[in-house]
């Protein structure tokens, strides 16, 4: 894709078109357009674009949204990632840390190669069974557990008839689905909504015992959908993102973006009361969809990167070796990390997982003189801007050093449209806070005594 985005660029400048489907697209590589778009006239640009390649049950995921139940929805769903919250999940996020050390420790003392992706897309896998529905599981050794294996195929997505009525022939989905002919495959959705049905059961039970200690992220979302169902409430719920014992770190790109008139997250009234239950089975059930993949990806080329080189390696080791040693990381030691932090942003400056972003215009607006029509989808191609040699001095080489203070985007030596791995404005990744944990803490507890394994560079 970057290849073809840099042919393009060259050959037709930084603006140029390209249809998927019947919709045209433009691309957009010049970042004073860009920031505009994503940030300061987001307004005008509120929505992805949606591809129709999602079920119908899964068109109500917070990335494919649109306008006010977007908006409302997301109100409702960014509390749950506050680095408060995150801090009462430090138990589980251990726990299944523990677990990828052993199972790294068996592959280790069998002294040969072994397939690194498959054991971080095991623990990615737990760390959302756990972290998001409070599963405790160990995939890799139990990868036909039947959590693992309806996540699997949700994560799959496979091709299915109504997939592609969906795409060519969107008019026959009614008519068949009356008929009773299966167009997707839906046990998984049967199965995660009793998995909610029996957590709201839980939740209940548990109150009436006094409130529980150790949260996943869907007893929040079910707290969060009745709380948004009360308009007090959900006012209490939109202050505590303000509340700084709440949320009191910096790991958002995006921090210091205020958002510009009817972008207000507290602006519920637009929009009728609670979240529904439809929103709620999507909202959970996107953990996977989103937050799987990019997790486990990350990790695997965060790893390959410092087996390519020990030097990166080692000084990352002393650094978790002087701040953490061999105790349990938590939520405030990982935060010390810095030089991890760099290895991370490195990583994630090579190696995007999302290698493009889009918007799709509201309304026909000119920026900087250039006119982008009503409904126009504007691509946005971040793994261009994250690997062009005029801003980053050879992209291809990790770096991590480049990614600290005194090189640090934010004063002014590169552009920060440059650097999007979360993308940018209030369509930004919500679960960016917790993307980051998930993929510093294995690193943090790979002390000695919990099984670090040394990388060797590959062959
Ligand atoms: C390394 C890991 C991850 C990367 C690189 C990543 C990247 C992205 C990007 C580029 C976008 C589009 C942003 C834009 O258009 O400006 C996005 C959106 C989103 N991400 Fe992530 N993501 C990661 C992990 C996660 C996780 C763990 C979750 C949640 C559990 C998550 C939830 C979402 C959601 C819900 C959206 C849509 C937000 C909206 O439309 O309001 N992501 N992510």
């Amino acid at each position: 894709m970057v290849k073809f985005d840099i042919e393009m660029t060259k050959k037709y400048g930084p603006v140029h078109g390209v249809y998927f489907g019947r919709q045209p697209l433009m691309t957009i590589y010049d970042t004073s357009i860009l920031k505009q778009i994503m940030i300061k006239e987001a307004h005008l640009f509120p929505n992805h674009f949606n591809t129709g390649l999602f079920p119908p049950f899964l068109d109500n995921f917070l990335f494919l949204l649109k306008d006010e139940h977007w908006k409302h929805v997301r109100s409702v769903f960014s509390p749950i990632f506050s680095s408060g919250k995150m801090r009462k999940m430090t138990g589980k996020i251990n726990k299944c840390c523990k677990t990828l050390c052993k199972n790294l420790k068996v592959q280790a003392d069998m002294k040969r190669t072994f397939d690194l992706e498959r054991i971080y897309d095991a623990f990615t896998m737990d760390m959302i069974a756990s972290v998001g529905f409070g599963v405790s599981i160990d995939s890799h050794n139990d990868p036909n557990n039947l959590f693992v294996r309806m996540a699997r195929k949700l994560i799959v997505n496979k091709l299915t008839l109504g997939l592609v009525l969906k795409f060519v022939a969107p008019w026959l989905l009614k008519p068949l689905t009356r008929l009773g002919v299966p167009l997707f495959e839906d046990d998984y959705i049967h199965f995660f909504t009793d998995v909610i049905k029996r957590t709201i059961k839980q939740k209940d039970d548990d109150t009436a015992d006094g409130p529980q200690k150790d949260l996943d992220l869907l007893q929040m979302l079910i707290d969060a959908q009745r709380a948004s169902a009360n308009d007090e409430n959900l006012k209490r719920n939109n202050d505590n993102k303000n509340n700084k014992d709440d949320d009191d770190d910096d790991d958002d790109n995006n921090a210091d973006y205020k958002p510009k008139n009817d972008m207000s997250w507290n602006d519920s009234s637009a929009h009728p009361k609670g979240l529904s239950d439809e929103d709620l089975l999507a909202q959970s059930l996107q953990f996977f969809l989103v937050g799987f993949e990019t997790v486990s990806a990350a990790l695997s080329y965060l790893c390959y990167n410092l087996a390519c080189h020990q030097e990166h390696q080692e000084r990352l080791f002393n650094e978790v070796v002087q701040i953490i040693g061999n105790e349990d990381p938590t939520y405030d030691s990982i935060k010390q990390l810095t030089y991890l932090d760099m290895c991370l942003n490195e990583t994630l400056r090579m190696f995007p997982f999302a290698t493009r972003a889009d918007r799709v215009a509201s309304q026909d607006v000119t920026i900087n003189g250039l006119f982008i029509p009503k409904g126009m989808v504007v691509g946005i191609p971040i793994n261009l801007l994250h690997s062009d040699p005029d801003y980053w001095h050879e992209p291809h080489v990790f770096n991590p050093e480049r990614q600290g203070h005194h090189y640090n985007w934010k004063v002014n030596t590169v552009d920060p449209m440059r650097f999007i791995p979360f993308g940018a404005g209030p369509r930004n990744c919500v679960g960016m806070r917790l993307a980051k944990w998930e993929i510093r803490w294995p690193l943090s507890t790979s002390s000695e005594n919990s099984g670090l394994v040394f990388l060797k560079k590959p062959t």
